[in-house]
Formats: structure tokens, sequence, C-alpha cells
């Protein structure tokens, strides 16, 4: 087994469809280049451990002690546990209990080994931007190479640390049960752009890449109100059970949006850009806006987010689960530096971080130390 291995996956911004997806609708969604690391040791103390500085979260456990309690129902148990209880367990809980979860389910009972995994992010946690997936799919990622199930590609064939197609699938399923102990009832969006990077259209499971799309520029606001994906999703899904004739119009209608928003990127790579497409763009995103307040999961910070943008002449919706956690501003591509740097400006005065980001960065991969981002390690030393 490798002694150390290191990976990381990105996070997402969905453009479209957040909810929707979880109701069998199509979402578009986007990797961004905040990314989520995880270093991997094996060590011959006896004991696997888990260092999650991001959420104050460390613990160490022998592993003599958890195989003597791993019975063939332990597994089924936690489940049922995360899935049954959840609801009284902080979210922090959830992280431990999904990497136990993988780990138990990865490696055969007679051959736990010892291990310390930490994981640390560029990326705020619970704020909309996939950190709960971006978690998941590196610990999928680094659990299956540890296992042997997968292989380890630096090592093996490919310089630029990426798996192959097959490989990925298995990485985006394990991530997927992982995110199911963390939301619920994910949809599969948030890990499978964690898993393939770059623009994709969802849609009951069915990830589409996106290749043809224009580069388009986007502005990251994080409200800092905290928020659980997981009782965000509930409260929608109460909501469509109480009003089912009035929810299901709205969520058609965000499907209806995701698929003109796709047709409308299409069309801007194969004939020249106009004000129109923009136009176009931006009602979208003021539409969708409304339908995810008629969801219930607005929040006064996002409408004061989208108030703002507007007297600029930008137009911005929330992102992910909403509730408070980011939203997302679309820049035209000949919006002036000082037109961005006043918005920042009066976004940062009302409390919020704000930056332009960059999308469309690459899905899970593996790292060489060295390739590490200096910064990013800064992280993982500070704990
Ligand atoms: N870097 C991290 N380290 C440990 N746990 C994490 C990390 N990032 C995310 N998580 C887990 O994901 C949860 C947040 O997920 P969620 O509510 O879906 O928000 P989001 O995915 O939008 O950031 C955290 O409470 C924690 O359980
Ligand atoms: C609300 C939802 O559509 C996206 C949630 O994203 P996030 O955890 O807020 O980053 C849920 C899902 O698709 O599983
Ligand atoms: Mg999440």
């Amino acid at each position: 087994m490798v002694s150390e291995l290191f990976v990381s996956a990105p996070g997402k911004a969905i453009l479209h469809g957040e909810h929707a997806v979880v109701h069998g609708k199509v979402a578009l969604a986007v990797s961004l280049n905040l990314r989520t690391y995880l270093r991997l040791e094996t060590s011959t103390t006896g004991k696997v451990c888990i260092n999650l500085p991001n959420i104050d979260t460390f613990f160490c456990w022998d592993v003599s002690e958890l195989k003597k309690r791993l019975d063939p129902e332990l597994l089924r148990t936690l489940r049922e546990f995360a899935d049954v209880t959840n609801g009284n367990l902080d979210t922090s809980n959830m992280a431990t209990l999904s990497f136990l979860y993988l780990y138990l389910s990865l490696f055969r009972s007679g051959e736990l080994p010892s291990l310390t995994v930490s994981v640390w992010s560029e990326l705020p946690t619970g704020a909309g931007l996939g950190s709960s997936a971006a978690y998941s799919v590196c610990l999928a990622a680094a659990l299956l190479s540890a296992s042997g199930a997968i292989p380890t590609p630096l090592k093996e064939w490919d310089h630029t640390g990426r798996w192959c197609q097959e490989d990925l699938e298995l990485i985006n399923s394990w991530a997927f049960q992982g995110e199911t102990i963390i939301h619920g009832n994910p949809s599969g969006v948030d890990n499978a752009v964690g898993t393939w990077g770059g623009m994709l259209r969802f849609l009951a499971g069915k990830i589409i890449p996106l290749n043809r799309v224009p580069l388009l520029r986007i502005l990251l606001t994080n409200t800092k109100v905290p928020r659980s994906t997981k009782v965000l999703v509930a409260r929608v899904k109460d909501k469509i059970n109480k009003f089912p004739s009035i929810m299901t119009p709205v969520l058609d209608s965000v499907d209806a949006i995701s698929c003109t928003c796709e047709k409308v990127l299409s069309e801007m790579t194969c004939e020249p850009i106009t004000g129109e497409h923009y136009n176009i763009l931006e009602e979208l995103i003021d539409i969708n806006q409304h339908h995810l307040n008629v969801m219930g999961v607005g929040h006064p910070t996002l409408d004061t987010l989208c108030q703002v943008t507007r007297t600029r002449g930008l137009h911005s919706k929330l992102t992910g689960a909403g509730g408070g956690g980011c939203g997302i501003t679309l820049l035209r591509p000949e919006t002036d530096y000082s037109v961005v740097q006043s918005t920042v400006q009066d976004l940062r005065d009302c409390g919020f971080d704000c930056w332009e980001t960059s999308i469309g960065g690459p899905g899970v991969q593996q790292h060489s130390p060295l390739s590490i981002k200096e910064e990013s390690l800064e992280i993982l030393r500070r704990y």
C-alpha cells in the first residue's frame, strides 16, 4: 500500500437547477478553482485517525477496537443510524461518520489498515459551493486508491494525476454514498462535478459534460450566513408535499430555465456573442431567483445581494442550497474593472465576502506533494 497519498477535488457553483435537481429536473453546474485537499498517510501505530481542521474535528480510534466491534451488521447499522438520526447530530459528526462508513466499506474487516487522513479546503464549509461533495470525492478517491481498488495514476501512468473513466465512475459512486450521509438525499450533481470537473448538465443521475460553453465571468459572494443543505432540501420536500399542484409547475419552470440556459450557452459558442445572449442569461437568473424564493430557500442577505448588484446593472441568484451561503453574479465580458471593483466594495460593506472567480477547474486528481499549492499547504500547517 502507498505510504503517503495526496488528492484534491474542486467545489462547484450551480448555475441553474438547485433543489429542482433533487426532484428529477435538469441542473447546470460548473467546477470552481477552489479545491479541497486530502493527505492519507499509512502508519504502524495501530490507529485510524482523521484530522478535519476546517470543522475543528480530530479523532483517533484503535483499529483493534474497531475490528472487535465490527460485526456483519455494523455497516447496515451505521447506515441506518446516519439516515435515521442524523437530524439530531451536528453536521461535523456527519463528516466523521461519512469517513468511517467509507473506511469500513472499502477495506475488508480483517485488513483494516492504520492510517491518518487529513482534509483541508479552500472552500467555505456549508456555504453552497459543494464542500461536502469535494470532501466525499477526496475521501472516496484516496480510500479506493489505498485499498488497491483503483490505481494511483501518478505512480502508474499519468503525470496529470487523473484517473480513467471507469475509475472516476467508481469514485463518483462512493462519493455519492458519502454525500448521502452528509445530505440525507443528494441529487448527485455536486459529487459529479467534484469528480469530473468542468461544466455539466445533470438529470436524474445522468451526467453530460458540456464541452462547448463560452467563458463566463462570475462574481461569487458569500453572505456568511451558515446553513445546512440537509435542512434546506428537507424544507423544499415538505413544501412540495404540502402544495404539490403549486410547486410542481415551479420545478418544471426551473427545468425549462436550465434547458434554455444550456441552449443559449451553446449558441454563444457557434455564433457571435451579442448583448441579447446576455440579456436572456440575466433574465433567467432573475426568474430562477424568484422561484428559489417561492421554494422557501431565500434569505434577506441574498435579497440584499440581488438589490446591491442590481443598482450596478448586474444580476444575481443564490447558488447551492440557499438559506444564506453563497450567490453568483453574472458579469458581461465588457463589464468594466471599475464596476466590478465598486460592486465588490459595496458587497463587502454589507459584511459579505466577494471575489471574481475562475471556473472550470479539473476534477478529482492525485498530486505529488510538491505540486500542492504552497498557500493551500499553509492552511494545513496552521493546525
Ligand atoms: N473540509 C472539510 N472537512 C470536513 N468536513 C467537511 C469539509 N467540507 C465539508 N465538510 C462536511 O460537509 C458539511 C457541509 O455540507 P453542506 O451543508 O452540504 O454545505 P456545502 O456542501 O454547500 O458546503 C460540513 O458540516 C461537514 O460535515
Ligand atoms: C440543493 C442541492 O441541489 C445542491 C446543494 O449544494 P450545496 O450542498 O449547498 O453546495 C442539493 C443536491 O442537489 O443534492
Ligand atoms: Mg453540500
